[in-house]
């Protein structure tokens, strides 16, 4: 079945396009990893697949519907976190929050069952150790692990990632990398990721799509990742190497943090 379903899509904020005539399509349990500039649409792409923006044309369908009417099976792990981290939750309660707001209240108390999955998918992203522990003392790797977690609670068959291995450093980005792979090989999930470095995620990767406003490229990791198709985004410094049976992608690209928001 087809996961995401994407034909002429345009994406408009006050009537302008940031995304323009973007055709695609993912099936069910693959991952997409979403590559471009700063300000290629990668977001704005994510939020109308999650129905956070609205205003589009052409056609967009989440497992055959439009995304609103798809929400109930799509989890979103945005670019910065909106927890207070001055509210003293622990780590395994903000895993549990992801469980209460589906409902669309939260609870004062949650119940035992929230709780004990709570504890699963914590452990599942091999945190069990500290779910007692304060979620702003946790490090940024951990923290990520924990907004993972909390997505999973829901058990969306959509998981959308804006940035997750951003702000972190190589070993925390490591580990995230490899949560989403296990996520990736044990919950049948279909995932949609966005970065601006796909070198640690690229196993992961089923296909590929570089956006810069329009669709550059889209389809497997060895059809996209191609010299002439990443020169086009990047420059002629851009290139690909292979590197022990794996493609490695030169891009000089940084993520510019325009969206604020530290602590990931
Ligand atoms: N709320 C908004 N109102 C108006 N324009 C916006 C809004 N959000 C994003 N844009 C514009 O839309 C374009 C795409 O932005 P978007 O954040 O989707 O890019 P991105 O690829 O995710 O960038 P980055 O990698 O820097 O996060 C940019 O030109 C941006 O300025």
């Amino acid at each position: 079945m087809e996961a995401i379903t994407a034909e002429s899509l345009t994406i408009l904020y006050d009537g302008k396009p940031a995304v323009e005539g973007v055709d695609f399509t993912l099936e069910d349990s693959e991952t997409l990893l979403l590559l471009g500039p700063n300000g290629a649409g990668k977001t704005t792409l994510l939020k109308a697949i999650a129905c956070f923006h609205r205003d589009y044309t052409g056609r967009l369908e989440v497992f055959g519907k439009p995304p609103c009417e798809a929400k109930e099976l799509i989890g979103y792990v945005p670019q910065s976190h909106s927890l207070n981290e001055r509210v003293p939750l622990t780590a395994l309660e903000v895993v549990a929050m992801g469980g209460v707001y589906r409902r669309g209240f939260v609870h004062f108390k949650l119940p035992p069952e929230t709780m004990e999955k709570a504890r699963e998918v914590l452990g599942f992203v091999g945190l069990a150790e500290v779910g007692d522990r304060l979620f702003s003392e946790l490090s940024g790797g951990q923290k990520q692990r924990v907004l993972l977690a909390r997505a999973l609670m829901s058990d969306p068959k959509l998981l959308l990632l804006d940035e997750p291995l951003s702000a972190l450093d190589p070993s925390a980005r490591a580990e995230v990398a490899s949560v989403l792979a296990k996520i990736k090989r044990e919950r049948l999930v279909t995932m949609v990721i966005t970065t601006h470095d796909i070198n640690p995620l690229i196993e992961v990767g089923d296909r590929i799509m570089l956006l810069n406003r329009r669709l550059i490229a889209f389809g497997r990791p060895e059809d996209v990742l191609q010299d002439p198709i990443i020169k086009s985004v990047y420059g002629p410094l851009a290139r690909v190497i292979p590197v022990e049976g794996k493609l490695f992608c030169i891009t000089g690209d940084v993520h510019l943090h325009r969206h604020g928001g530290g602590g990931r």
